[in-house]
């Protein structure tokens, strides 16, 4: 590995495979010698160049996962699975300072943020590892009579599985996990923006006691030849993807052609709505933490708030002042909250999506002065109110530090408006009533509901959405089931 950022370096080497690309338990080259540039998006500064994965790393990696399939999956006991990944946990919260620097250098999240994706992320390994010697089966008789049915689930098999930069650590462990967890073996892409957490995670996981070949980590500036070589082997049973929905969509066509089991996590349009009964004081911190965990780069992240017109006033005024008190900068410098987003073109979309706004007839109620010595992709926190209804903005993920205020003094209306998205990640509903704020969120089109609660994820809850936002779950039980098939016995019994 070519690290050139100063002190970025030893903890690099320390953490990351040599080379970049991870196969059979080693670091390797790209066959054509490629390498991928991995960038700071705090200064836009190079942090290392590792190998470029192409299509004949891509089958190797298919190899190595389909060679140690058997022994993992059907030959090493659920308790001793269980026992390696919990070893992974504890050696992830060891890591847990030098890793969450990592991920602050190739994500530019502030330092806080990393430090709780980390926690977030190793509490995957342990609760995978107390799911894998829990997998269930079931034995009845059958209606008729003179049969037994058994019925048991198995590791699917060689698992795909590709992810978003915007949490490089908990977007692969919430699939590293249960798959392990279940007996399959894998193959990884990350994205490619950040790529060095998930070769951290692949090394790490070999030191937890991971057999060679069950984890495999392919970085790539060319995802579609990876992926699609990868759905088009049929030693590949599983895609769990988490992204983009327009992504996501591409690869259900693709993974169609060899009906390929598929799990999507997919993009999100999270309402919040605060009625008149709300604690204005309580709504505005869960504000703060469903808007701008991680800068707002998050697909749960609120990006719509529709308040009621009687505490609109009260809402905007002291969510205003919190936003305005944000500190945005370096992510390695303590105290900061907010850290740059990923590329310079995400600066410019998400420009382009605020001034439609206000050009469409919103009001800019406050955006903040950024330190003109900030030389990275930072766009500053911004709040828009009196957005109108069918304001481009509300229809989009916004993925970045901005809020859109509409509000509302019909809750017919307002669950209209909310449930008017081709999304449904999440939602956050806040009242002082809880069985009203109840009613209301089961009438919501959303896999997730924030209660008074500004955030969701939870590695013992099924993470997932409705409509375009998903297929499946992940994380709970349902997260491991999704790495395996039930097969049935039907036993003769006369
Ligand atoms: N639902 C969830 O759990 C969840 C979690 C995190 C992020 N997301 C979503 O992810 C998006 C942000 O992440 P992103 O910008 O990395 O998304 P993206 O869809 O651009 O990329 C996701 C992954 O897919 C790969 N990819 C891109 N094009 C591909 C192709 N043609 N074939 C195969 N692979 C391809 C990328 O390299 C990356 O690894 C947002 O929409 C966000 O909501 C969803
Ligand atoms: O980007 C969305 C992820 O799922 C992250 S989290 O689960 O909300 O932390």
């Amino acid at each position: 590995m070519n690290a050139s950022t100063g002190g970025v370096a030893v903890y690099i080497d320390s953490l990351c495979p040599p080379e970049g690309i991870w196969i059979a338990g080693a670091g390797r080259a790209a066959s054509d010698d490629g390498q991928l540039e991995v960038r700071d998006p705090a200064t836009g500064r190079l942090v290392t160049r590792i190998a470029d994965a192409g299509i004949p790393e891509a089958v190797a990696a298919v190899d190595a996962a389909a060679g140690a399939l058997p022994q993992w999956g059907a030959a090493t006991p659920p308790r001793v699975r269980s026992e390696v990944l919990r070893r992974a946990f504890e050696l992830m919260m060891e890591e847990r300072n030098l890793l969450a620097a990592l991920i602050a250098r190739e994500n530019g999240k502030a330092t806080a943020d990393a430090q709780a994706e980390i926690a977030y992320a190793a509490d995957f390994f342990r609760w995978f590892a107390e799911e894998a010697v829990r997998s269930e089966g079931a034995y009845g008789e059958s209606p008729a009579g003179g049969t037994r049915t058994i019925v048991t689930h198995r590791p699917v098999g060689v698992a795909a599985l590709v992810t978003p930069w915007n949490f490089p650590a908990a977007m692969a462990t919430r699939k590293i996990a249960p798959a392990l967890a279940a007996g399959c073996t894998v193959v990884l892409k990350p994205a490619a923006e950040t790529p060095l957490t998930a070769l951290a995670i692949a090394r790490l996981l070999s030191r937890a006691g991971v057999p060679d070949g069950v984890v495999n980590v392919l970085p790539t500036s060319a995802p579609a030849d990876v992926v699609s070589t990868w759905l088009e082997d049929p030693r590949v049973r599983k895609l769990s993807f988490t992204g983009s929905t327009g992504v996501g969509r591409v690869l259900l066509r693709q993974a169609a052609d060899r009906v390929v089991n598929t799990s999507m996590e997919l993009g999100g349009n999270a309402p919040f709505v605060v009625m008149d009964d709300a604690d204005v004081d309580a709504a505005v911190q869960g504000a703060l933490v469903a808007k701008f965990r991680n800068g707002g780069q998050a697909c749960t992240a609120a990006n719509r708030f529709y308040v009621h017109a009687s505490v609109a006033e009260r809402f905007v005024g002291r969510f205003v002042d919190e936003v305005a008190g944000l500190r945005v900068g370096p992510p390695e410098v303590e105290g900061n909250q907010i850290g740059p987003l990923i590329t310079r073109r995400a600066v410019d979309d998400i420009r382009a999506l605020v001034d439609s706004a206000v050009g469409a007839g919103a009001r800019l109620a406050f955006e903040q002065q950024l330190d003109p010595g900030l030389t990275g992709y930072y766009f500053p926190p911004t709040v828009l109110t009196d957005v109108p209804d069918d304001a481009d903005i509300l229809q989009r993920e916004i993925f970045g530090p901005v809020v859109t205020v509409v509000t509302w003094s019909d809750e017919e209306q307002v669950l209209a408006w909310v449930n008017g998205s081709e999304y449904g990640l999440a939602a956050y509903v806040y009242s002082g009533d809880l069985k009203r704020a109840l009613r209301f969120s089961e009438a919501l089109d959303a896999g997730m509901v924030g209660v008074n609660r500004g955030a969701v994820s939870d590695p013992a809850a099924p993470f997932g959405g409705m409509k375009q936002s998903g297929l499946g779950r992940e994380g709970a039980r349902e997260g491991m089931r999704e790495f395996q098939e039930a097969q049935y016995f039907s036993v003769d019994w006369a």
